[in-house]
């Protein structure tokens, strides 16, 4: 289903910014710094209503579905995560399961093998299972980066919505969580980064949206978005692709 906004209006943030995003792609949006992605991204999840426009998934209006719906069909991950509670990071993970428990045998509930499985899953897949047991406040910046990051996997929902996500993970782990996001798009889950990084928006994303003064100022194809001439006129920097597609680098005069 996909995940579409209209007319999106936050007065100083957003400027009728209209989009309509596809499962099974990934998404980047990128913009220089106060260009509305944050503030784009947090109404996409439902959780900044805008002055004017509606956020739809599918046909329904995110206003309009029930919390534990859309904690289920939508994953977000914030720019600066903070951890209210001091738990271990195997706890952490699992908190991301919580939208899919209730009363046991309800049909429409995860069962605990389940529940099981999908942390395990999220915990290996960000490299966590040796620190499962370390409370989050005796992490590094970027293994508390991982572990929200799994968190959030965990709940396997339809639509992962993730802000700068690499922003604090070294070259390996940032690669990883990439592969995995994309492997995550293969399946036909929708995900939607906020990327400064303009050569990780080029090189891995399907769709790429820039973000200018709360508007939209360009959308498309990796190539297409972020020609020389977009990122001069958005930027205000000269640059040149180097490098053959997919393993692109700017080069900046
Ligand atoms: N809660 C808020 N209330 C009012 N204005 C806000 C709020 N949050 C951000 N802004 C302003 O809205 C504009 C867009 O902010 P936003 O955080 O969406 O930008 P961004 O593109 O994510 O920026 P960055 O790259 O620096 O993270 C900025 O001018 C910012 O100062």
């Amino acid at each position: 289903m996909s995940l579409a906004a209209s007319a999106l209006t936050l007065p100083g943030r957003l400027h009728g910014v209209t989009l309509s995003l596809e499962p099974g792609q990934l998404t980047a949006i990128v913009g220089p710094n106060g260009a509305g992605k944050s503030s784009l991204l947090a109404c996409l999840a439902g959780l900044v209503t805008p002055a004017h426009g509606t956020v739809l998934l599918g046909e329904t209006p995110l206003a309009q579905l029930p919390p534990r719906q859309r904690a289920r069909r939508l994953g977000y991950l914030p720019q600066s995560p903070e951890v209210a509670w001091d738990v271990t990071v195997e706890t952490l993970v699992a908190l991301g399961r919580l939208p899919w428990q209730g009363a046991p045998l309800h049909r429409a509930h995860a069962t605990p093998a389940q529940d099981h499985a999908a942390v395990e899953a999220a915990l290996s897949g960000m490299d966590l299972a040796d620190l499962r047991r370390r409370p989050v406040s005796r992490l590094s910046g970027g293994e508390r980066a991982r572990a929200l990051a799994a968190r959030v996997l965990a709940g396997a929902p339809e639509w992962l919505l993730a802000d700068e996500p690499l922003a604090n993970l070294d070259l390996a782990h940032a690669a990883a969580l990439i592969a995995r996001l994309k492997a995550e798009a293969r399946t036909g889950r929708g995900v939607v980064l906020v990327l400064h990084d303009l050569a990780a928006a080029m090189n891995h994303a399907d769709r790429v949206i820039v973000l200018a003064g709360g508007q939209v100022a360009a959308d498309g194809a990796p190539e297409q978005a972020l020609s020389p001439a977009l990122i001069e006129r958005v930027w205000q920097v000269s640059g040149e692709w180097l490098g053959e597609a997919g393993r692109r680098t700017l080069s900046i005069a």
